[in-house]
């Protein structure tokens, strides 16, 4: 292999390990990063140590988030067009970064409920509740609940992103589309259908699904998606449990800055499914 040279045309790299480096280039690492920007968002209101870390978990999440749904909106795009390897790939990105986000708890139990109380005062009445990307990424997958789009009237690029999400076809929408175009029966009022609705599950979804699991010889591309979608939702609830057991070991019984009850909220919201069939259709089996 050619040794490489510097990109000033300098000395090879490897004569470089170990020393100081000064690039005479136009690109920095910093500035293809963005960093003094990126590292100037951590803006702690209370002057209290756990704060920093309050604010640098949500700002991890919300990367991921922004990560999550890059892929997933390709994914849907994929899917929407019959090419389903590059969507498997893409889902399968997304299940590797809901584990990063699900192990994030970790480092937030260090939090104790004193050291949280200690700044809590300063959240005012934000909340979770207020992140467009976790609510995008919801109604993306399935969970579609046009209510939620109300908290952010005030931020009209925000309200108008979460409506038009809203109202398209979610993920599984276009799955179920896809099993039509593959031969399977599907109700016509599941493939057109107002889409901001919340979906209900259908038994002859179920039974294309059934079919897949139990003919996966004739079905292998169906079968691959069916488990990449439960992947996804079997990682989305282990990160809202975490959360709401985060949450009760940080708050106890308090309700939520938001203004719901708090953990009895979240635990609540547990159980919503994006892919209802994909689940029922492993007690039909
Ligand atoms: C000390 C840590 C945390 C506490 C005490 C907490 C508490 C809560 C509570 C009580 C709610 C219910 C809404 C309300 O009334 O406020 C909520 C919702 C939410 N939280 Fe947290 N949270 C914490 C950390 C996080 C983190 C790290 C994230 C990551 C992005 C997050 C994202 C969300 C989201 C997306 C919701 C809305 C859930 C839904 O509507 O399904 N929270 N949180
Ligand atoms: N709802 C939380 C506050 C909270 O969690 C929060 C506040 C501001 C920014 C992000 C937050 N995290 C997620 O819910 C509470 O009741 O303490």
């Amino acid at each position: 292999m050619a040794k490489r040279e510097t990109p000033s045309g300098g000395p090879p790299l490897d004569s470089l390990v170990g020393e100081a480096v000064h690039w005479d280039q136009a690109m920095s690492y910093g500035q293809y990063l963005n960093l003094e920007s990126l590292l100037a968002c951590q803006q702690p209101q209370s002057g209290e140590h756990d704060e920093m870390l309050f604010i640098v978990i949500h700002q991890v999440s919300e990367l991921w988030l922004k990560q999550c749904l890059h892929e997933a909106h390709a994914a849907a795009a994929h899917i929407a067009e019959d090419r389903l390897q590059p969507a498997f790939k893409m889902l399968s990105r997304v299940a590797r970064i809901q584990e990063q986000m699900i192990k994030a708890w970790e480092v937030l139990v260090t939090l104790t409920p004193a050291d949280y109380v200690s700044f809590r005062d300063s959240l005012g009445q934000s909340s979770g509740l207020q992140s467009y990307q976790y609510r995008e990424l919801e109604f993306l997958l399935g969970n579609k609940n046009a209510a939620m789009v109300e908290v952010h009237r005030g931020h009209p690029r925000h309200y108008e992103r979460l409506t038009e999400v809203l109202e398209a076809p979610s993920l599984y929408d276009l799955c179920l589309q896809l099993l039509a175009r593959r031969g399977f029966e599907i109700p016509a009022d599941l493939l057109a259908r107002d889409w901001s609705q919340p979906y209900q599950g259908s038994a002859e979804v179920e039974r294309a699904w059934a079919e897949v699991y139990r003919h996966t010889d004739e079905h292998w591309e169906l079968y691959e998606l069916a488990e990449k979608l439960v992947d996804t939702e079997y990682n989305f609830h282990k990160w809202r449990f975490s959360h709401m057991k985060t949450v009760e070991r940080i708050i106890g019984g308090k309700r939520g800055t938001g203004g719901t009850s708090g953990v009895a909220y979240l635990t609540k919201v547990l159980n919503l499914r994006f892919f209802p069939e994909l689940w029922s259709v492993r007690t039909a089996m």
